[in-house]
């Protein structure tokens, strides 16, 4: 894939206080990439940088190749070619939704300009509210229109900053599938800052995890929740726990539940000392790592449970005293206290050093 965006080692400080430390990822033309991570960590002050708000004090912003931001570079953001999406929408109140959409399109003919309104409005699904103002809309039309306005004139590129904060967690999960669906018909690449994963996961191919300042890994959704690199990462991105476990080779660990086999663990990749015969480590189990199952040796005790629907979150106590999560079928409905059977079925092997924080 063709590279649209490249971040080199960037740093920004505000004062003395630097927030982003020699951040670098690049994304490739048509993709959706995503920054995540805790509040502060620096994402809008990078998504700024890259729109041209913020200057960088060292490292290189490049868009086609061209520098758009460096030490001695600052291509203003209205020649970027960049478009925004943010949190409160930030509409033009007094405009109607088909102004509001054909704002940023004055150097286009007067027919160009109709027909490619009238497209953006059938892609966000608005044609019937064309002549309402953004007060007469809910939250969610509000921001479809905030989206149709900054694709209408064919940004380069699209950065949407917490774009669903301000909705309710139902329509957010519709309103991420439906935003991806419609980047991808307009062949749109994208970056999203969001601190909620579940966006981040529905709306992009790439994502970065973002912890002070720094990007901590930049890979997959399916990645990230398997084969999180480090620490900070497993713990932000699903759930799970840490369960102790002994290496028996550079490839099999054994926990109190049985042996796994499998993927390399991060931290004790082929040339880590920590492999060796005997190392204890922490071994990251996730919730749908762990099965129920009648007919297993192994009881557990159920200590909590979290109804989710489909599925029940169990915590639960493990013969040796630790605890575990289970996500399981919500028809198996056990109560706080009974014992079940439980069979451990992990497919990858994530384990870290025992002696990193
Ligand atoms: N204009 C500013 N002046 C000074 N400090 C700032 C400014 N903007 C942000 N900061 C600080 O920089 C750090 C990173 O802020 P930033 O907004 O980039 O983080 P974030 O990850 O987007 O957080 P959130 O999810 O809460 O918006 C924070 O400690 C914040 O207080």
């Amino acid at each position: 894939m063709e590279t649209l965006l490249e971040l080199r080692y960037i740093r920004h400080a505000y004062g003395q206080q630097r927030v982003v430390n020699d951040l670098s990822f690049t994304l490739g033309k048509g993709a959706i990439g995503c920054l995540l991570g805790p509040s502060g960590c620096g994402k809008t002050t990078v998504l700024r940088c890259i729109a041209g708000f913020e200057p960088v004090s060292a490292g290189e912003i490049l868009l086609n190749g061209a520098v758009i931001s460096s030490s001695s570079v600052m291509i203003p953001p209205e020649r970027r070619h960049i478009g925004m999406v943010f949190q409160d929408y930030a509409l033009f109140p007094h405009l109607s939704v088909t102004d509001n959409i054909g704002f940023g399109l004055h150097s286009m003919q007067k027919d160009e300009r109709s027909a490619r309104i009238a497209e953006m409005l059938q892609t966000v699904g608005l044609a019937d509210s064309a002549k309402k103002y953004p007060h007469q809309l809910s939250g969610g039309q509000q921001q479809r229109v905030a989206l149709a306005r900054a694709l209408a004139p064919r940004p380069e590129l699209l950065l949407l900053d917490e774009p669903f904060s301000n909705l309710d967690v139902s329509l957010r999960g519709r309103l991420s599938l439906e935003v991806r669906d419609i980047l991808k018909s307009q062949n749109a690449t994208a970056i999203l800052v969001t601190h909620d994963q579940d966006e981040a996961f529905a709306i992009a191919d790439e994502i970065g995890v973002m912890h002070h300042g720094e990007i901590q890994q930049w890979d997959t959704a399916y990645n990230l929740y398997h084969k999180p690199a480090n620490r900070f990462v497993a713990n932000f991105i699903g759930e799970g726990v840490f369960l102790p476990g002994k290496m028996l080779d550079q490839q099999q660990v054994e926990i109190e539940l049985g042996t796994l086999a499998g993927d390399i663990p991060h931290q004790c990749a082929p040339d880590c000392q920590l492999c060796q015969k005997g190392n204890t480590v922490d071994v990251l189990i996730r919730p749908d790592d762990i099965v129920h199952d009648d007919a297993s040796p192994v009881q557990a005790k159920v200590m909590q449970k979290a109804f989710r629907g489909a599925d029940i979150l169990y915590t639960l106590q493990l013969p040796g005293g630790s605890t575990a999560l289970s996500l399981v079928p919500s028809h198996h409905n056990h109560a706080i206290g009974e014992k079940i059977g439980i069979r451990l079925e992990a497919e990858h092997v994530v384990a870290f050093s025992q002696a990193v924080p």
